[in-house]
């Protein structure tokens, strides 16, 4: 057990255990406040390039298992934690977190007072971080931030055959919960690049896109905005997360960075046509700005109950659907499952009466 410390650009210091991979990491500094789901968490692609603070207390203690995983590799860049469990206990448990995070190439920090570093992040907002050997960092100022997303996507198109509609899911980090979900909704799966053009979605002739999350600044793709758009106008899509938010930015929103975002598995979602809270799972540091959105262009469908940000969107003219949070959930309630059987049913009775590819 070697010490280590935790640097804030900001200048305070953690100081823990180190555990994991044996090497220093630089990282953006968040938090999840979620109480189970360790193991989606460290593995959901959204999370490249941070280090991810757990606001529960104990972790590790029900192990790894093998069908919790959210992506092949962890892409994220360090964890810390308070209690770290290493005598995990569940019956799929195969392998210790330690464990997990040094074959995956991450290292973490523990025994680490995360409460403290929690209301550091939420008074400083979002800060990066340095994990070490040594009680100091330099923050050398990037040019520019890494694209994260094409360190995260797919390299060659994949099939997944079904006899149900066909979604074209462009992967920007996809989580595999979102793949699963619309297999078991017996939809026919092509997992494509995110940077796929549409002439080349086009000749893959799906009922429905999908645009998924991912990490990073959604600004980072400005260049493929107007792809985006063209896909959007000319089949029925649904965005999640920076799915969402793309598609904002592409009919000419606005996006900002918050304070220090809102990951977890509990945030309140208020339906606006109903009036109902949903409960739902969340993980981003953007939002699209309020008065961005034109009212002529889309409705707002689903607004966070905490912040009142903008969590859902549907175009007035095209059959286009975005949240802001996880349908998908994983870790997270389901109570938002509909929103992906809906989108499903929805493409599946647009059949032929699909409109006309312009
Ligand atoms: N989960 C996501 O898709 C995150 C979107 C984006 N990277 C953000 O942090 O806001």
């Amino acid at each position: 057990m070697e010490q280590g410390y935790l640097t804030l650009e900001t200048g305070e210091v953690f100081e823990g255990v180190l555990i994991g991979a044996n090497k220093e990491s630089l990282g953006e500094v968040v938090f999840n406040t979620s109480m189970t789901g360790y193991q989606e968490i460290i593995t959901d692609p959204s999370y490249a390039g941070q280090i991810i603070t757990f606001c529960y207390p104990i972790i590790g203690n029900y192990g790894i298992n093998a069908l919790d995983d959210e992506s092949i590799s962890p892409a994220l860049a360090g964890v810390v934690i308070g209690d770290l469990c290493e005598t995990p206990s569940h019956y799929q448990s195969f392998q210790k977190f330690s464990d997990k995070l040094k074959q995956a190439g991450v290292p973490g920090i523990v025994n680490v007072d995360t409460r403290l570093l929690v209301k550091t992040i939420r008074s400083r907002g979002t800060v990066k971080g340095f994990i070490s050997k040594k009680a100091e960092a330099s923050f050398t100022k990037e040019e520019k931030a890494p694209l994260w997303v094409d360190q995260v996507s797919t390299k060659k198109v994949q099939f997944f055959k079904n006899n149900g509609p066909h979604v074209v899911l462009m992967d920007f980090g996809y989580k595999k919960s979102i793949l699963t979900a619309l297999l078991a909704e017996n939809c026919a799966v092509t997992v494509v690049p995110y940077n796929t053009p549409f002439e080349k979605i086009k000749s893959l002739d799906p009922d429905g896109v999908l645009i998924s999350n991912g990490p990073g600044d959604p600004m980072s793709l400005q260049k493929w905005f107007p792809e985006i758009k063209k896909i959007s106008q000319n089949y029925p899509t649904l965005g999640i997360c920076l799915g969402h938010q793309l598609i904002a930015l592409a009919y000419g929103a606005k996006t900002e960075k918050l304070a220090y975002g809102h990951r977890g598995g509990n945030h309140p979602v208020k339906e606006l046509m109903t009036g109902k809270v949903k409960i739902t799972a969340q993980n981003h540091g953007y939002v699209v700005v309020d008065n961005s959105i034109d009212e002529k262009v889309f409705n707002v469908t689903y607004r966070n109950v905490n912040d009142k940000s903008i969590e859902g969107l549907t175009h007035k003219n095209y059959q286009i659907q975005t949240v802001q949070f996880h349908p998908e959930a994983h870790p997270g309630p389901s109570d938002t499952a509909y929103i992906l059987t809906e989108f499903v049913s929805k493409i599946a009775s647009v059949g032929e009466t699909r409109y006309a590819i312009k």
